[in-house]
């Protein structure tokens, strides 16, 4: 074994809670956790000591989120902008078949790695793509956009509000000061096009602890040329950083956060 390579975590036993959230899509939400505890974690896209948090910090965490997508046919479009581990991306598309998941992440590292699980998981839910967010935006279009530990909201809005179509919504899992967050955003988040903007709480029926999510719905119409001039003219920034070795990662948060909130 090579000196940085880390041993598979022992994979955490699934809680009661994941029957509720989950349903009959419990084993695939399995496979899941155990790729997370093995790969997820000797590739570095997940700290080792969230091991034993992986189901009610990262999966059920983030799988409840659907709860705000109301059902509208099959292949309703999602965009997840900062997938990492696929953290809500692939928590979502395996909770909810009916939705087709779009994961958007600039390291190909990481999309390298979500697109063996996709695989691994047997998912047709689900599409990567190795970018940036800004650099889809002629591309991608849906009504949903989730995001979790990405960066504040203002920053992620000028990201992904123009990944909207007319009247969607981004949902930005936030921790305990979403409301905060919020409430010194707002007059920035109307500039940019949001009509509408609350904190939500889910999953609170399933979890100790409710899933807070800060969401922003724009209008009929964005000004995308508003944007213009945020959009960054390459993505090549992004994939430069693609694959430092492992030892310049940093710690923290465990999800390859720098000091940005995480639920
Ligand atoms: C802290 S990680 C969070 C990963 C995952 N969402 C989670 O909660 O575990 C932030 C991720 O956002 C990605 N990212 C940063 N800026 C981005 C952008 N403009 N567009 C798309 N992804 C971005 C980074 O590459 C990184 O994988």
């Amino acid at each position: 074994m090579p000196d940085d390579a880390l041993e598979p975590s022992a994979v955490p036993t699934t809680p009661v809670a994941a029957q509720a959230v989950f349903g009959d899509r419990l084993p695939l939400a399995e496979e899941f956790v155990a790729i997370l505890a093995d790969t997820g974690i000797s590739h570095g896209l997940i700290g080792p000591r969230e091991a034993p948090r992986l189901w009610g910090r990262h999966v059920l965490n983030c799988a409840v989120v659907h709860e705000l997508i109301p059902e509208a046919g099959d292949g309703q479009q999602v965009v997840d902008v900062g997938s990492g581990a696929g953290l809500p991306g692939l928590a979502l598309a395996i909770a909810r078949p009916d939705l087709h998941l779009h994961l958007v992440e600039p390291l190909a590292r990481r999309t390298g790695w979500l697109s063996g699980s996709v695989a691994q998981l047997g998912l047709t839910n689900v599409t990567v793509h190795t970018a940036r967010a800004e650099a889809l935006w002629d591309r991608l279009h849906a009504p949903w956009v989730t995001a979790r530990a990405v960066s504040r909201i203002v920053q992620l809005a000028e990201w992904t509000l123009p990944l909207l179509e007319s009247g969607g919504s981004l949902l930005a899992l936030k921790g305990s000061s979403a409301q905060e967050e919020l409430d010194e955003a707002r007059t920035a988040l109307a500039r940019l096009g949001v009509v509408d903007a609350a904190v939500e709480r889910v999953g609170g029926h399933a979890l100790p602890e409710p899933t807070i999510v800060l969401r922003a719905t724009i209008g009929e119409e964005v000004d995308r040329r508003r944007f213009r001039s945020r959009q960054p003219s390459s993505a090549g920034s992004a994939r430069r950083r693609a694959d430092r070795p492992r030892g310049s990662r940093r710690t923290g948060t465990g999800t390859g956060d720098r000091g940005r909130r995480q639920p």
